[in-house]
């Protein structure tokens, strides 16, 4: 059986974190940690979350695909995916839909994409207060270009499974259907 990455992909706020997590916890998959030069969230680890970096260390990296996301830089290297396959045959990457495409195209059938979709923008802003990020971040991110660009299915992304996750209950259902063998 060839290795596989689950990529999770869509606009900030939509879920993507929730759905990594639920799907290293209940399908035995292991989380690619990858680098940002963001700040920490005050519940967020090193190592844990994301690998925290500097301008200079980030530029250090040997990147598979590297992004600027609202103004920090985000990068993801082959160490990383190879020592999450280590673990498990199936491994689990949260990336922007720059870096989806990118795994698409490197990746081929390996990647399998997951869009996540949440009709109301305000639903979205509101999940991003309740998991603690400041008004200033929240407006910034809001007016980035990459969050406009993120919250529609990219066309080089045709194919992707697209959940709309305006609900837990269903998308964990829709999850369980996907995924349970
Ligand atoms: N291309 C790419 N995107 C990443 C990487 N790591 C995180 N991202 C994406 O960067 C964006 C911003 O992430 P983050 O600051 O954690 O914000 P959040 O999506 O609101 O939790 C999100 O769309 C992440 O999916 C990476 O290594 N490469
Ligand atoms: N279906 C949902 N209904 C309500 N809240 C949700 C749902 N999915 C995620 N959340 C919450 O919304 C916030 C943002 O989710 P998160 O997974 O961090 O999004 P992303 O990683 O895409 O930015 C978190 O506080 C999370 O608990």
């Amino acid at each position: 059986m060839s290795n596989k990455v689950i990529v999770v992909t869509g606009a900030a706020g939509s879920g993507k974190t929730t759905v990594r997590n639920y799907l290293a916890k209940h399908f035995n998959m292991t989380k690619v940690i990858t680098h940002t030069t963001r700040e920490p969230r005050y519940n967020e680890r090193n190592g844990v979350d994301y690998y925290f970096e500097s301008d200079s260390t980030f530029a250090n990296k040997h990147y598979l695909e590297s992004v600027e996301y609202s103004g920090a830089k985000y990068g993801s290297s082959y160490e990383g995916l190879q020592l999450a396959w280590d673990n498990s045959a199936e491994a689990v990457i949260v990336l922007d839909t720059k870096g989806a495409i990118t795994y698409k195209r490197k990746l081929g059938k390996q990647a399998i994409i997951i869009f996540l979709q949440v009709n109301n923008v305000e639903m979205l802003k509101h999940r991003m207060v309740k998991r603690g990020d400041s008004m200033r971040k929240i407006i910034q991110r809001i007016n980035s270009l990459e969050y406009k660009r993120d919250q529609q299915l990219p066309a080089e992304l045709n194919g992707a499974i697209v959940i709309n996750n305006d609900n837990w209950d269903v998308t964990k259902q829709k999850l369980n259907q996907i995924f349970d063998k």
